[in-house]
């Protein structure tokens, strides 16, 4: 089953419990963290990522979009993600970053730019739980999906088949009710999320509608076929 993941960058920050409760039912809480080097943004860090812990059961998929990954994903795990993302960009050493990150109990997952491409990292992705695709420009919510990233998604999704790996292959940008479709049928299964949830009347509604059509997408794609 796809997994729908919200972001809490387009929540109300000044709510983030209730805006968290507001998507019972979602499958990570998504936790953007900016860093205002590594994007032109700044968002939260471990404090806030503490306190959500404690505030929801669903689990925390922080994505560190931050200069020196190798530093503080440690400190994500400690303050209770279930899951890291770190920048490949960004990382001195991923594989060994990947390694600490699993062995604090989280994990493990590694985000590409648009620009960044899979194919350099076919050999570390047995190192990884989950690799993000973005597919938009890392900083900002509310940004158009970029449908140039869907060959790099089939890509992906064909070099975990090659491997046999069970590797989680999660989209971030512009996925919505009109995109998610194109990314399941690419090859995507877990999904991140912002303005098409927060952005509605029904958050917990949207979630439900998001996976259903990213199920039902999946269910007729080649790629899954045996999956
Ligand atoms: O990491 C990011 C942006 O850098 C995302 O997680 C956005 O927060 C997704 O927001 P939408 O594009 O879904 O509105």
């Amino acid at each position: 089953m796809a997994q729908i993941n919200p972001s809490i960058l387009s929540a109300d920050f000044s709510r983030l419990a209730e805006e968290a409760k507001a998507v019972e039912g979602a499958d990570w809480l998504h936790v953007d963290v900016m860093d205002n080097h590594f994007v032109p943004n700044l968002t939260l860090g471990t404090p806030v990522v503490e306190s959500l812990a404690r505030a929801t059961d669903i689990p925390l998929d922080c994505h560190l979009m931050i200069e020196e990954p190798d530093r503080w994903a440690p400190q994500y795990v400690e303050a209770g993600a279930g899951s890291v993302t770190f920048h490949v960009e960004a990382a001195a050493a991923p594989v060994r970053l990947a390694r600490e990150i699993r062995a604090k109990g989280a994990r493990a997952s590694m985000a590409l730019k648009p620009a960044t491409p899979v194919e350099p990292y076919e050999d570390l992705l047995p190192e990884l739980d989950m690799l993000l695709i973005m597919t938009v420009e890392p900083g900002f919510g509310g940004q158009a999906f970029l449908d140039i990233m869907l060959p790099k998604i089939r890509r992906t999704r064909e070099l975990i088949a090659k491997h046999g790996l069970e590797l989680w292959l999660q989209v971030d940008g512009g996925v919505s009710a009109t995109t998610i479709e194109r990314c399941a049928e690419a090859g995507a299964d877990v999904f991140v999320a912002g303005s098409a949830v927060y952005g509605t009347d029904d958050p917990a509604a949207a979630v439900r509608m998001l996976r259903n059509q990213a199920d039902e997408a999946t269910g007729s794609a080649a790629w899954a076929c045996g999956h």
